[in-house]
């Protein structure tokens, strides 16, 4: 799915100049709080009077203002998920997903239906359903309109880490098998890691960063987010394994397997990814005996980056993974951490998150 932004919105502060073009099915739309994120879904959807350029979606022109095209928002077919996205409180679940239902299209809400799993949900009022059941919801209602592109602001800020956990695969899902591309604002660079094959970071109503998620969601976004205080995870994805002696574990790599919270439900040889707050890893410059993390992974730091005021991040790598590791600048000045350096990185089992 294409997508060529050129677009320009007078706001508040700033004007909105975003000139971009963009490929992947699903793109993380990244930046601090206000720099522009949900005004440019906004003018996606056609909901924002004023914004001049272009914008054109799978090779359809939404708008052109040198040539006074502004298709309306409801001809648009944008499936736009708003921060707060609000369910018709007198309607049941089902009348909530149906509502958005194209025209002879009634499949698209039967599968959206079986996708984010709704069918115990239907019959009950929004008020009575969790709020990662209404974000399912609000996704399906979405998803039944027959979408050229999902436009979701932060469909897991208003969530608990439980309830995160529990939507972030539906998300997967949409993405995968719904296969329904989309624009998603998040400020977790875990969940764009896990998510997004590309990345848009907004400063100030500018492009900072755009293209694969790999290359933007480095560097650049961390520098930016850094400020905001962020949260930054590091997401392991593998294949499960039962070693003999018990316990569960996570190949990554060839010479990356990491122990995480055995659960009976999982079976191995089954696909997961796991999320290790960069805070919850553990650095030391010599082999580590006698700790109790069960991880102790042998690594190489290359690159420092400064995070949250008065901290650093270190990258570091351990078979080819990068991992990030939060240190106070004072520990790195105390143990010589620079890039080139062999590290231990200790992780415990119970820091290991699953995130599918
Ligand atoms: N309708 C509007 N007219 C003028 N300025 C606006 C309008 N809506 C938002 N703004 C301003 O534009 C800037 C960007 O707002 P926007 O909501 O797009 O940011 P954001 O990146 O989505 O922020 P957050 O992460 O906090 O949701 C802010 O300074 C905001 O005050």
């Amino acid at each position: 799915m294409n997508l060529v932004l050129s677009v320009r919105l007078p706001l508040a502060r700033f004007t909105l100049e975003v000139e971009t073009r963009l490929a992947g099915a699903s793109v993380a739309v990244m930046g601090r709080s206000g720099s522009g994120k949900t005004s440019l879904l906004e003018v996606l959807a056609g909901l924002r009077r004023g914004a001049r350029g272009r914008v054109e979606v799978g090779g359809r022109v939404l708008l052109d203002s040198a040539s006074s095209v502004d298709v309306a928002p409801e001809a648009r077919r944008m499936g736009y998920v708003p921060q707060d996205a609000l369910l018709f409180p007198h309607l049941t679940a089902g009348q909530n997903v149906r509502f958005g239902e194209r025209k002879g299209r009634a499949s698209r809400a039967d599968e959206a239906i079986a996708l984010l799993e709704l069918a115990p949900l239907l019959h009950r009022y929004p008020a009575t359903l969790s709020g990662g059941e209404k974000q399912r919801v609000a996704l399906a209602r979405a998803l039944a309109t027959d979408p050229a592109l999902l436009l979701l602001d932060e469909p897991l800020a208003a969530l608990d880490v439980a309830l995160k956990e529990r939507v972030l695969p539906y998300l997967l899902r949409v993405r995968d098998e719904a296969k329904v591309p989309m624009l998603y604002v998040t400020h977790q660079l875990g969940e764009a890691r896990v998510l997004a094959h590309e990345a848009l970071l907004l400063d100030e109503g500018r492009v900072r960063a755009a293209g694969p998620a790999s290359e933007v969601l480095g560097t650049a976004a961390r520098g930016l987010l850094a400020s905001e205080g962020e949260g930054e995870e590091n997401i392991l994805e593998g294949t499960l394994e039962r070693p003999e002696g018990g316990g569960l574990r996570l190949r990554v790599a060839e010479g990356l397997t990491l122990w995480v919270p055995d659960a009976p439900e999982l079976s191995v040889g089954t696909r997961a990814a796991y999320a290790v707050p960069s805070e919850d890893v553990l650095l030391s410059m010599g082999p580590l005996s006698g700790v109790s993390a069960r991880n102790v992974l042998m690594g190489m730091v290359t690159k420092l980056e400064p995070a949250t005021s008065g901290e650093e991040a270190a990258v570091v790598d351990v078979a080819g993974v990068s991992w990030v590791v939060r240190l106070t600048a004072a520990s790195v000045r105390e143990l010589g951490v620079s890039p080139g350096t062999r590290v231990y990185l200790a992780v415990k089992t119970a820091a290991c998150r699953r995130l599918r």
